[in-house]
């Protein structure tokens, strides 16, 4: 058995255990088996999953992110917001802008500040990647997935898929309340189409600028939100002729709003909140805990 300190943090409700690496050490193979127990909601702390906060030789800080089956995900939107907000409350960096690593390549993040906290986040996710391949999603080589045909547990569909460092489905539903998150959900994860599975996203379109949206992720279920998938969204409604392309969106999640653009650049900003929970001391059994 052996211990090491955390903080919860969240962003519009997906929620994470955050390890401080500039502080602890966690041994890289029982990284999966940690992520698991603390994410148990009866035997650990209760959280979608568990991120890192660690040294980096290309940043001032590198996020790592598990979800809550303990795969690691490449990419993570709320998880970048929160750790900004933990790099700048804790002193690991000291200006408002700066880079983050990630699994999947370096993003720059800005805080805004109010008496020291930091109240909100802008992150700079990069360029989508549309080709098929590098969703990736099995098919001819070279094309964009968007409004193909995709039949699934009985039932057509119409499917847009994107890439924003980790993979995205989006589903366009008329009643995002009638959205079959977790029949559908489930079944499209671990479809052989996606090799490296795929978080699903339900979009119901409000308006040119508005978008509710809900979420099964890969490796954790059903969550509150998803940065990534909501950037993936807005992205797909530009594609598919719903929303404009330079204007900010905003995005309905189950955990409150996102504002998110795709700009002209090539480049998907988000915009939203990171909140800290509690900080504590977890006592880890060997994967007995959960
Ligand atoms: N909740 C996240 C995404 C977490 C990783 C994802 N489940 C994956 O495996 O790709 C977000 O806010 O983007």
């Amino acid at each position: 058995m052996y211990s090491f300190s955390f903080t919860k943090m969240h962003g519009l409700g997906n929620s994470y255990i955050y390890v401080d690496l500039f502080r602890e050490t966690l041994p890289e193979d029982e990284l999966p088996a940690i992520a698991r127990c603390v994410a148990d909601v009866h035997t650990g702390i209760g959280s979608d999953g568990l991120i890192l906060i660690c040294p980096s030789e290309q940043a001032p800080v590198k996020m790592r992110i598990f979800n809550s089956d303990g795969s690691e995900g490449k990419n993570c939107g709320n998880g970048l917001r929160c750790v900004a907000k933990y790099a700048y409350e804790h002193g690991i960096v000291r200006d408002r802008s700066f880079l983050i690593e990630t699994l999947s390549g370096l993003v720059a993040a800005e805080v805004a500040v109010e008496n020291g906290e930091v109240t909100s986040v802008t992150v700079d996710m990069g360029k989508p990647l549309l080709r098929r391949s590098a969703i990736p999603m099995t098919g001819p080589e070279a094309e964009q997935v968007v409004a193909e045909s995709f039949a699934i547990g009985g039932g057509e569909y119409e499917i847009t898929a994107v890439s924003m460092g980790n993979p995205h489905v989006i589903f366009y539903v008329d009643e995002i309340e009638k959205a079959p998150v977790t029949t559908l959900g489930p079944l499209v994860e671990k479809d052989p189409r996606f090799p490296e599975g795929v978080n699903v996203e339900f979009v119901e379109v409000v308006n040119e600028r508005e978008l509710h949206f809900r979420v099964w992720e890969r490796g954790s279920g059903v969550t509150q939100a998803c940065g990534t998938g909501a950037c993936a969204a807005v992205v797909a409604s530009v594609l598919n002729g719903k929303t404009a392309r330079g204007a900010e969106t905003v995005v309905h999640l189950a955990g409150g709003d996102l504002t998110i653009t795709w700009g002209h650049d090539g480049n998907v900003r988000m915009t939203g909140p990171a909140e800290t929970v509690c900080t504590g001391v977890y006592y880890y059994r060997g994967g007995q805990n959960g």
